[in-house]
């Protein structure tokens, strides 16, 4: 510890000296280590030296014109990654209040600059391929595959979302509603069986049960569910963790779950492809084939398996925190759950016998939908994106640095005071204003469309939106017809890393309504 300080104080002052000394030391230190584990650690922490070493020399070369972003850059090698993990989204909150909507810091080596608000958020997102790419951590990248489409660029990415967006046309959706409403109501019947569950558990196992139904037409049993349910909260648990692929390590268990899952995918792609077993449905899979015009072939298998484990990967854990905090979010506001009510009660949809829903029955819930809107304003899934940029630009009065990661925010831009009044609160009515549509025009005022981003925009905006907010509709009507409940432990404190959570996985009461 007392090496390390001494090399971090000379840093200061003659950092090519300690590059080399350092250097050297891990070097001699790799060369002796026996154990894989210890060799990969290392390799990364020198990888940690070089990239911190070369964001001075970066900022030495910037263009003059413009400052860098304010901010820390933190300590070597690690950057502000203690704080980071102390504070968790908080360590975001508390730099914005201090900085602004643009600064930089240091997470795990990298050099990245915060970016809030529409306006430049709008900058990053129509800036793909031109001023930024698309950039994962390399636990991302490896659990995906380079098959997936959020791992692709250019042509490649383009064609893939285009096939990919078959399986969500209007078309496809309106086959999906009674699948998706029959899980949800086996889900719910379950879950009055019980009595009390936990929010964030159950719905995950939901949004699996679904997703891999519709895409796939997986039909689980019980003890399948679970099993799978397992290895996708392993998968996702490791998509940003240290890549370490050796026993212990969460990363060692995504890998491991990704082969279970992969495994799984292709022996249910290749049912599908012999046409085997009856579905009442075409299951979204089916849609991309057809898109695809090709026969399926064993080689081109295991980028298609990839492809659909990115799919329902990217859905998982944000399609459930959005169920699970629409539970938390009306068994909280007793008055919007009447309104849902009331709204359900005049296009005839309050009786939970009336099954058959279709597309069109749920087209007309306008104030349903301002409260799902709401819910994705307050409680974005996804809180924020990365991106590399590409070349040294300008945003806002500051340089972005070349090579420098840029993370947009989704959960800072929903909570702008200037656009949202009270933007903390939870208010569906804000979107009664027929002049108040962040999402359709685009200016620098309050209706700027980049106010209001859920599901990201531009070129890589979410494909799956559409699906995640027909589950969601469903979800509320279900829920808010044939159920009362009440939260357990009402003022839970709210996380909002990874997805945003009630740190005790919402404990919940519910007993079927008196109609
Ligand atoms: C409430 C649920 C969901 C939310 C809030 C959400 C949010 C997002 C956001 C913000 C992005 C853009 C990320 C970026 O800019 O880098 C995105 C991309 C993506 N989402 Fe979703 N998502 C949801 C559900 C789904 C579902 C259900 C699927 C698949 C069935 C899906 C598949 C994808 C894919 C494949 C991408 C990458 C698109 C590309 O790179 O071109 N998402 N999502």
């Amino acid at each position: 510890m007392v090496y390390m300080s001494l090399i971090l104080l000379v840093y200061q002052f003659i950092p090519e000296l300690c590059l080399i000394i350092f250097g050297s030391i891990l070097v001699a230190v790799i060369l002796h280590a026996s154990s894989c584990a210890i060799k990969t650690i290392l390799h990364a922490l020198l990888c940690a030296f070089k990239t911190w070493h070369s964001i001075d020399n970066t900022t030495t070369a910037r263009d003059k014109s413009f400052p860098l972003p304010p901010g820390s850059l933190g300590y070597p090698f690690i950057g502000e990654t203690l704080e980071f993990l102390k504070k968790g989204s908080n360590f975001y909150k508390l730099r914005q209040e201090k900085y602004g909507n643009i600064f930089k810091t240091n997470i795990l080596g990298c050099p990245t600059i915060r970016v809030i608000g529409a306006e430049n958020v709008r900058t990053i997102l129509q800036g793909e391929n031109s001023i930024v790419m698309q950039s994962w951590p390399k636990s991302t990248k490896l659990l995906l595959g380079s098959g997936a489409m959020t791992q692709t660029s250019g042509e490649i990415h383009r064609s893939q979302r285009k096939q990919v967006l078959h399986a969500f046309s209007m078309h496809a959706l309106a086959e999906y509603v009674p699948i998706i409403q029959s899980d949800i109501r086996k889900q719910i019947e379950t879950w009055l069986e019980k009595g009390t569950f936990l929010g964030y558990n159950e719905c995950r196992e939901m949004t699996m049960s679904i997703s891999s139904k519709v895409l796939l037409g997986f039909d689980f049993d019980v003890e399948e569910k679970q099993r799978y349910n397992k290895m996708f909260l392993d998968f996702t648990d490791a998509l940003m963790t240290v890549p370490i692929n050796f026993p212990g390590f969460g990363f060692h268990k995504g890998m491991k779950a990704r082969e279970g899952l992969l495994a799984g995918i292709k022996e249910q792609l290749h049912k599908l492809s012999l046409k085997e077993g009856k579905r009442p449905f075409k299951t979204a899979f089916e849609y991309y084939m057809d898109a695809l015009d090709e026969e399926l072939n064993m080689d081109g298998l295991d980028t298609i398996a990839e492809g659909a484990l990115d799919l329902i990967a990217n859905g998982f854990s944000t399609t459930s925190s959005a169920l699970a905090n629409l539970i938390m979010i009306l068994g909280k506001h007793e008055n919007v759950l009447q309104n849902v009510r009331e709204e359900l009660n005049t296009h005839g949809l309050l009786d939970p016998e009336n099954v058959d829903l279709t597309l069109n029955s749920l087209k007309d819930l306008s104030y349903s939908s301002k409260v799902l809107k709401e819910l994705l304003r307050l409680y974005p899934p996804a809180g924020a994106s990365f991106r590399k940029c590409l070349k040294t630009f300008e945003l806002g009065g500051y340089t972005i640095p070349a090579g420098w990661t840029v993370m947009y925010s989704i959960r800072e831009t929903h909570r702008n005071p200037m656009v949202y009044e009270d933007a903390e609160e939870f208010r569906p009515d804000r979107w009664d204003d027929s002049s108040f549509h962040p999402g359709t025009l685009t200016s620098e005022s309050p209706t700027d469309k980049f106010n209001f981003i859920p599901f990201g925009g531009g070129r890589r905006s979410c494909v799956g939106s559409e699906f995640a907010k027909l589950s969601l509709r469903i979800f509320l009507l279900e829920l808010a017809r044939s159920c009362d409940w009440t939260l357990l432990n009402k003022d839970a404190e709210m996380r909002f890393i990874p997805v945003p959570h009630a740190v005790d996985s919402l404990p919940v009461q519910i007993r079927r309504r008196d109609h």
